[in-house]
């Protein structure tokens, strides 16, 4: 029987931070320079208010200066585009940020298109996808970053190896299959559409499950000793009337097949805002000519 053995993503971005938040006392002392970050929040939801807050604290923590924009719900398209065009000429703002989903008055793909693509710190600007599809330096989104980093600090070398991304998104699913292949893997994109998807996950030494849906990986889609990527953070209804978080591979079946599995909390969640201050790190440094 494998031993499956969890990957502590919450321990790697805290030691992620501590090294981002070194290069940025570094930075000030010797250039003279402090990085910013501004984040757009629109409207009021929850989970979206939790995470802005959390980027804010942590960006201070790490020595940047950080703004916060937060807009009602029924703020109109055309007030996001000119707050975005304030950030873009703002040179105190070195990464921006507008955190989705966007109330459904706003178009997400239009906003994205307006942020400068050198302060895109979440890397969904097409300027930055076409980079990183071309293998130019590109800013790479945050959680796919992320999820490359783990593997590469679990795995080693990835060259060779067989990957199989669960997902089709631009935030995840399609950014995290390029960063595969610029690793060497043979990489495989899956999908809802997808013929023997149970099958299709077997052949993978490398499964990055990316769907937004609960448990959709069952155990036995899993090849014995693969590495689990799971970066599926749903909330599912629990017996006591309150809300539990689950992945979207089922993490109990796992155990004894997987070799390595991220865990839903703890596992990819936290480098996503880890890897968002890495970001606007690079994209303050590339600015200044510095990088
Ligand atoms: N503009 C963006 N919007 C969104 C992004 C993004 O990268 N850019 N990603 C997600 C939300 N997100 C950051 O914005 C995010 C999600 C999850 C976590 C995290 O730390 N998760 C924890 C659990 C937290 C909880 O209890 O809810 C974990 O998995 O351990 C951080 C950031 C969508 N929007
Ligand atoms: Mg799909």
């Amino acid at each position: 029987m494998i031993e499956t053995k969890p990957i502590d993503g919450k321990a790697f971005a805290a030691g992620l931070r501590a090294r981002i938040a070194e290069e940025v006392s570094a930075l000030k002392a010797s250039a003279g320079l402090t990085p910013g970050l501004a984040v757009v929040l629109v409207g009021e939801d929850p989970a979206s208010q939790v995470y802005v807050r959390n980027k804010a604290a942590q960006t201070a923590e790490a020595g940047m200066a950080s703004f916060e924009h937060k807009l009602p719900a029924d703020t109109p398209e055309a007030d996001v585009l000119a707050l975005v065009a304030k950030l873009n000429a703002d040179p105190a703002v070195n990464g921006i940020l507008v955190q989705l989903p966007l109330p459904a008055q706003i178009d997400a793909t239009k906003v994205i298109a307006a942020i400068d693509p050198a302060k895109d710190v979440d890397g969904f600007h097409v300027v930055n996808a076409g980079r990183l599809a071309v293998g130019l330096d590109a800013l790479v989104p945050c959680t796919p970053l992320g999820c490359i980093m783990l593997l590469k600090h679990h795995l080693g070398s990835l060259a060779g190896l067989k990957a199989v991304v669960v997902g089709r998104s631009n935030i995840v699913g399609k950014p995290a299959a390029q960063l595969l292949l610029k690793e060497d893997c043979t990489v495989t994109i899956a999908h809802s559409r997808t013929r023997d998807l149970p099958g299709e996950c077997r052949t993978a030494d490398i499964l990055v499950a990316a769907v937004g849906r609960p448990e959709m990986v069952r155990g036995d889609w899993i090849k014995p000793g693969a590495t689990v990527i799971d970066v599926g953070i749903n909330r599912v209804p629990k017996e006591d009337g309150k809300t539990r978080l689950v992945g979207d591979v089922a993490y109990a079946e796992a155990q004894g097949i997987a070799g390595l599995i991220t865990p839903v909390p703890g596992g990819v969640g936290p480098m996503t805002i880890a890897c968002l201050l890495q970001n606007t790190l690079t994209a303050a440094k590339r600015q200044k000519g510095l990088a």
